[in-house]
């Protein structure tokens, strides 16, 4: 589903790579932890996956295709299948719960019909049914960050990706959070998440990928956040 081939990404002005020659393959289906140090380029990592970034060097293949040959006016299909949640949330504030979630279905031209149907499914899939008219400073954090990812995932794209989802949540939300991008990701939406939660990584036993200085030091399966723990 994401394939990197030795990528390298060096920042205009930067003398040293944010990634250097990563090449890694994840399956449709899988669910991926990406961990390292702060600037260790998993947002770099993320970002080339969304191809907001080229890389200076290497491939990157989403869905077979190698995205940075793309044609710019197809970038917008590209980003339509990967469905993105943010640490902060990036909730519109004054639109309901419903309105956030519809307004993805919106802007892609989907009809009206459609979407006061899926709407109200997915925002049941999320745990949030009966909040549907509530404005986003009305609820909690964890409840939020739930509405995000009912919109990310309102079109069932075929990649979710995670940049420190929990990043502002207590334990117990972050726990439901996981629960949440579980469910998501056994119904076949491969997930790719970047998170400094060591608690959460060394509970879900999923693939880890760590990358250190723009680097893969360690990809391993049903992983762990660090050896030190
Ligand atoms: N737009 C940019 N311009 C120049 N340098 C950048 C830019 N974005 C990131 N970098 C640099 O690239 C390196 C990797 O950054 P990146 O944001 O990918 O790391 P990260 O692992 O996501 O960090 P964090 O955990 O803090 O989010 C860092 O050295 C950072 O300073």
């Amino acid at each position: 589903m994401i394939r990197f081939e030795k990528v390298s990404k060096t920042y205009p002005g930067t003398g040293h790579p944010a990634l250097d020659q990563v090449s890694v393959d994840i399956e449709k289906g899988e669910f991926v932890f990406l961990v390292g140090a702060s600037g260790s380029g998993k947002s770099t990592f993320l970002r080339l996956v969304l191809r907001e970034y080229r890389p200076t060097s290497g491939r990157v293949y989403v869905a077979g295709k190698e995205i940075n040959r793309l044609a710019g006016w197809k970038v917008p299909r590209l980003r339509r299948s990967i469905g993105t949640v943010f640490q902060d949330f990036r909730l519109l504030p004054n639109k309901t719960v419903a309105e956030n979630v519809a307004f993805a279905l919106q802007v892609i031209g989907r009809h009206r019909g459609d979407i006061s149907k899926v709407v109200p499914e997915t925002l049941e899939l999320v745990g949030l049914e009966g909040k549907a008219d509530r404005m986003p400073d009305e609820l909690s954090g964890g409840e939020q960050q739930r509405v995000a990812i009912a919109r990310a995932f309102v079109n069932r794209p075929m990649i979710l990706i995670a940049d420190e989802p929990t990043g502002n949540l207590d334990p117990t939300s972050s726990v439901g959070i996981m629960k949440l991008l579980d469910r998501i990701n056994r119904t076949g939406t491969t997930v790719i998440m970047a998170t400094h939660d060591a608690g959460i990584v060394d509970q879900m036993r999923k693939r880890v990928i760590e990358l250190d200085n723009g680097r893969v030091v360690r990809d391993q399966a049903q992983g762990v956040y660090g050896f030190q723990h």
